[in-house]
């Protein structure tokens, strides 16, 4: 069943179309690989996905019972929808504790209103109770609750990849977008990550689109991997189809001798 399609996408920036025409069908409960030479636009299509970006032409459907237009939506309203994410550059509040970082993704799930949170009504302290119990929760699924009244900024870095992940988790998504999650890592972390997000996926019923440089991971886990060179769509299959696609061995020979 398809849960994400991408209809003739493209954005320019001044004169550069940094994605082009992009067509794209994701299926739900895959793991789906977005690969590419530095500047092909991978990150250009999360900002686009997550509403950072809005598309210069085509069409972002998100099929839930009817399909909703994505285009020009506000992130907000995207995570809303079921959209989260994480990002290349880690982008946690360091100077929080990892339980404040994980019940701020809480937020958009929290229905307490202004004056009920201000004058403190009872139903604030439940949800507060619940928010802070849910977090928990999440933090001892991705093994972090010995780490909980910790300021991020202390956490390894493996560890901080995790807590944007149990944040993002937060948000309660159907579809999970993770940019670069091996970035820095060392091989036993990638092989922990490989391994959790499979885990993740099936835990909490997730599709996830993830980009990354890590061949290993991608080929690994990946149901489907949709290569971008220059802003285009070079190849979309399996593992083992775009591996042995010509124009793939050649964008990457070709980046490799630029
Ligand atoms: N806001 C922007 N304004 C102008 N150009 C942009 C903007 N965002 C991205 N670009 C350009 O779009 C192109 C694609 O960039 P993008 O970051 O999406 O590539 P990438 O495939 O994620 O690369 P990497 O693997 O290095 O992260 C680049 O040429 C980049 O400079």
């Amino acid at each position: 069943m398809t849960i994400l399609k991408l209809n003739n996408v493209s954005i320019t920036f001044g004169g550069l179309k940094a994605v082009s025409n992009i067509d794209m069908t994701v299926e739900k409960g895959q793991i789906v690989g977005i690969i590419g030479p530095n500047g092909a636009g991978k990150t250009t299509l999360f900002n686009l996905l997550t509403g950072m970006y809005a598309p210069t032409s085509g069409e972002i459907l998100l099929y839930k019972d009817n399909p909703i237009k994505l285009n020009g939506l506000k992130p907000y309203k995207i995570t809303g929808h079921g959209i989260a994410r994480t990002f290349q550059n880690i982008r946690l509040f360091r100077d929080m504790t990892v339980l404040d970082n994980v019940k701020i993704g809480f937020h958009s799930r929290t229905k307490c209103g202004f004056l009920s949170s201000v004058i403190r009504l009872p139903s604030y302290y439940d949800e507060e109770k619940r928010v802070r119990e849910d977090a928990e929760e999440l933090l001892k699924m991705l093994n972090l609750d010995n780490k909980k009244h910790e300021f991020a900024k202390n956490l390894s870095y493996g560890e901080q990849r995790r807590l944007e992940i149990a944040r993002a988790l937060a948000s309660e998504p159907s579809i999970l977008l993770l940019d670069e999650p091996a970035a820095g890592m060392n091989p036993n972390e990638t092989i922990e990550l490989t391994h959790l997000i499979t885990w993740i996926r099936d835990k909490f019923n997730l599709t996830i689109i993830l980009i990354e440089h890590d061949m290993k991971l991608v080929m690994g886990i990946c149901n489907k991997v949709y290569v971008l060179n220059y802003g285009n769509l070079i190849a979309g299959g399996t593992p083992d189809e775009v591996q042995n696609d010509p124009q793939v061995i050649e964008a990457y020979i070709g980046s490799e001798s630029a």
